[in-house]
């Protein structure tokens, strides 16, 4: 039977939830043009409740109870904006038990456990959809799994943090220092409340394994993504790459071929003409490489209040749209794809490499007799004078397409060389 009315419990009042309860009130009628109900946010979980906040609401309907909304029988839909792993996995589980659809833009759980949910929602006839959990205003979940069924996708190159984007930006274009740029992006709303997560990785390594799950059909998990993040980028790393045509970005790359699947987050050099390069401050991107379709890239505001619950908003019209027509509980998806994850020594990309070397002759042709060991081939050198009174070198040097591993090993003997002062940096590069 048609519902006339839908009510949410919100949990979580912060930049997402506030952006939810703004688009909920001013899109009212669109919702109900769109569902053919009336969409009421019923109770709002918060810590604090006396919190000063943006957006003031009725007294009463916010609450410190999470039974408070859980277990209303009224309540049909949970939106769960709060983050972190607990309390929130049990608040959805406890919400999926009592029968009730979930929204959530937590990718913390979802990349952690979100195979277990989505079992359990099934299980219980009830939708659990996650569209906000990855880049944002970008509706990139339900463009890989609908707009993509028909194709194969073999490489997803993200930038999926925008928090590290923004950084990275005002760190090249007007050389603010990394302390203060990140300050500004939390000061948006951009940061995760740990913002280590942004900027050593984590938050994008867990979007790519949602992104490599859904888009290569296998159960991929955040263990399985490699990470670093961009605590060590400097100045004049960003300032060798411009010289190079080359941008700095935090990087997410899945890619699948016969030898098996390899995703991992990496600061990369992407070069100036790929598209990529061309995303900046708090925006997103995801570059989607189909068999059939050839390239495509999906490009929008990777966080924020309002970007963020546009997302959340459309997989609340979702849901609705399936309690009308009675499909609710379907929306898990499909893992057919056997899990074989690369081993470095088949993952292929081309790397730039900055060593500080004593000034003498023949270390480069030591450097040459190095790499062609490990073969790898040089694309491009140039050499600067660096400390003049300690008789030292800069090289900065770009490879050809080199295995990870044969890069590892070449950087393991230029450690050990009397030779080699100091590796500066080793970046991968794209494009
Ligand atoms: N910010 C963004 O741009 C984006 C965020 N996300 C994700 O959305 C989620 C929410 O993020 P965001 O809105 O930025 O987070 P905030 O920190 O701004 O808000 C968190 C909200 O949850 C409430 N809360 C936290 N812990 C508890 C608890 N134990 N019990 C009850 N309430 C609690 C807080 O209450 P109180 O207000 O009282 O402190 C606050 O209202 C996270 O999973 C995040 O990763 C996804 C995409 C973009
Ligand atoms: N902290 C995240 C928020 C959105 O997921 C980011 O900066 O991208």
């Amino acid at each position: 039977m048609r519902k006339k009315d839908v009510k949410i419990g919100l949990i979580g009042f912060g930049t997402v939830g506030t952006g939810v309860v703004r688009l909920v009130k001013s899109y009212q009628d669109d919702l109900l043009k769109q569902t053919g109900t009336t969409i009421q946010i019923e109770r709002i979980l918060v810590k604090d409740p006396l919190k000063n906040r943006p957006l003031s609401v009725e007294g009463k309907r916010l609450t410190t109870d999470p039974t408070a909304i859980l277990d209303d029988p009224n309540i049909d839909i949970i939106i769960e904006v709060m983050g972190g792993i607990e309390p929130a996995k049990s608040y959805i589980q406890r919400a999926l038990e009592k029968g009730k659809h979930v929204v959530t833009a937590n990718k913390d759980l979802m990349a952690l456990h979100g195979d277990e949910l989505l079992h359990l929602a099934e299980a219980s006839g009830c939708d659990l959809y996650y569209e906000a959990s990855v880049a944002g205003g970008v509706p990139i979940l339900k463009t890989i799994t609908d707009g993509f069924s028909s194709d194969r996708i073999t490489k997803m190159i993200g930038i999926v943090n925008g928090t590290t984007n923004y950084i990275l930006t005002k760190m090249s274009r007007e050389n603010v220092p990394f302390e203060r740029a990140l300050e500004e992006a939390q000061s948006f709303g951009y940061a995760e409340q740990d913002p280590s997560s942004d900027v050593d990785g984590l938050d994008a390594a867990r979007k790519m394994a949602i992104l490599a799950s859904l888009g290569f059909h296998t159960g991929m998990n955040v263990d399985d993504v490699t990470c670093k993040g961009i605590r060590n980028i400097t100045v004049d790393d960003l300032a060798y790459g411009k010289q190079l045509g080359y941008t700095m970005k935090l990087v997410g790359i899945a890619k699948r071929d016969e030898r098996g699947i390899e995703v991992g987050v990496e600061p990369t050099f992407v070069k100036d003409t790929h598209p990529l390069a061309a995303v900046n401050g708090v925006y997103n991107a995801i570059y989607v490489y189909g068999e059939a379709v050839g390239e495509t890239m999906f490009y929008g505001p990777g966080a924020g209040e309002l970007p963020t619950a546009t997302a959340v908003l459309s997989d609340l019209v979702t849901v609705v749209k399936n309690i009308q027509l009675g499909i609710t509980g379907k929306n898990k998806s499909h893992t057919y794809t056997e899990k074989i994850l690369k081993e470095d020594g088949d993952i292929y990309a081309n790397f730039f490499l900055r060593l500080i070397v004593q000034d003498k002759c023949g270390v480069l042709a030591k450097l040459a007799d190095w790499m062609a060991k490990e073969e790898i081939s040089l694309e491009k050198v140039f050499q600067k004078p660096y400390a003049t009174d300690k008789n030292e070198a800069e090289l900065i040097l770009v490879t050809h397409s080199a295995s990870k591993k044969s890069i590892e090993q070449l950087l393991s003997k230029l450690k050990q060389s009397d030779l080699i002062h100091e590796i500066k940096s080793c970046f991968r590069v794209e494009g």
